[in-house]
């Protein structure tokens, strides 16, 4: 698990040379779950690097997208929603939340525009009124999801939530203001060189962004409960010659963990059905990744009642999190 330490990534690349004027730092969105973040940081960053999915905190690790312009790079941190901790998990994403808004250069707050602002917007906007030395713009996200007069309305009801350095409305689904977005979070950025290589997205190893897209597939069309209580660890990746094709593929091992036999049940399906289900959807897309043929194994395993057990976390590799 990725231990986040922004001080050490500023350290600048030694570029030849790059414009003046180049603007470089870190942004992360926060907002309560659901409403959209990660989806917003594929969609700026143009390739998926953070896990989505209809159920609500599936955010658990810091991955960090890279927005690269030519007169800027952004890069992104993105966290699990900020909300009152209820396990041991809970707590520890609810501070890395905490030490991430206050090593970032702008924080992008999520408000959906489809949903009525309640409780869990304005905990975060109160948590947010703290972070006086870092500027938040304020996003109203899915406008796709209702109509004009709906995003107006949307949009002055965020403004009344605390004070914004923007307010922007946005829509990761149909591509809407994404730009501006980038522009937006840029314009907040310090005067620097680039932090990272060119070509990069991401700086996330490339076993975690396996694990997440195996996590991902698992849990399409599950309990709400369940996601909660899956955790996967890829144990080897290995390459190696396709003999019949005559090129490389690689084979990859990876484990999902759950907290009880039952759910281990539910996540291998009858017959197996579900599990193969999850395998041929993960596969398409660690080979959509890694731009190569894979061969993946998985198994499913119970380590009981992980989310709240410090040795299970930390075997699972939640511990450097705090
Ligand atoms: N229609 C529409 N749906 C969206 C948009 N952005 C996100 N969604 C959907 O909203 C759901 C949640 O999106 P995520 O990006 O996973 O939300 P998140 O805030 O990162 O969620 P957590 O990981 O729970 O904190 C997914 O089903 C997305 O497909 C959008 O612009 N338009």
């Amino acid at each position: 698990m990725d231990d986040l330490d922004l001080e050490k990534l500023r350290t600048p690349l030694e570029m030849p040379s790059y414009p003046e004027g180049f603007r470089s730092g870190f942004a992360c969105f926060v907002g309560r779950p659901n409403v959209g973040k990660s989806t917003l940081m594929n969609a700026l960053v143009g390739q998926k690097v953070a896990i989505t999915s209809t159920q609500p905190q599936t955010t658990r690790r810091t991955v960090r997208g890279i927005v690269h312009r030519e007169d800027s790079q952004l890069i992104i941190v993105d966290t699990p929603g900020l909300h009152k901790p209820r396990t041991l998990l809970g707590e520890r994403l609810d501070s890395l939340v905490r030490s991430t808004l206050v090593e970032v250069d702008v924080i992008g707050f999520c408000v959906p525009a489809d949903e009525p602002i309640g409780r869990g917007d304005t905990y975060i906007a109160r948590e947010l009124a703290a972070q006086r030395d870092t500027p938040v713009v304020a996003f109203v996200t899915k406008t796709d999801r209702t109509d004009k007069a709906g995003v107006a309305r949307q949009l002055v009801a965020v403004e009344q939530l605390g004070e914004w350095a923007d307010v922007v409305p946005v829509s990761a689904e149909s591509g809407f203001q994404v730009d501006t977005a980038t522009d937006v979070l840029c314009g907040h950025l310090p005067e620097g060189p680039p932090l990272y290589p060119g070509g990069d997205l991401t700086d996330e190893p490339e076993e975690m962004l396996v694990a997440e897209l195996v996590r991902e597939a698992s849990l399409e069309g599950v309990r709400d409960e369940l996601p909660h209580s899956i955790a996967v660890v890829v144990e080897e990746m290995l390459p190696r010659e396709d003999t019949r094709a005559g090129r490389e593929m690689i084979d990859i091992y990876a484990s999902l963990y759950v907290e009880r036999p039952s759910q281990k049940a539910i996540v291998i399906g009858a017959k197996g059905a579900r599990l193969r289900e999850v395998g041929s959807v993960a596969r398409r897309h660690i080979e959509a990744l890694l731009g190569t043929r894979v061969f993946l194994d998985l198994r499913v395993r119970v380590a009981k009642d992980w989310q709240r057990d410090p040795k299970q976390l930390r075997r699972l590799g939640f511990d450097q999190q705090t």
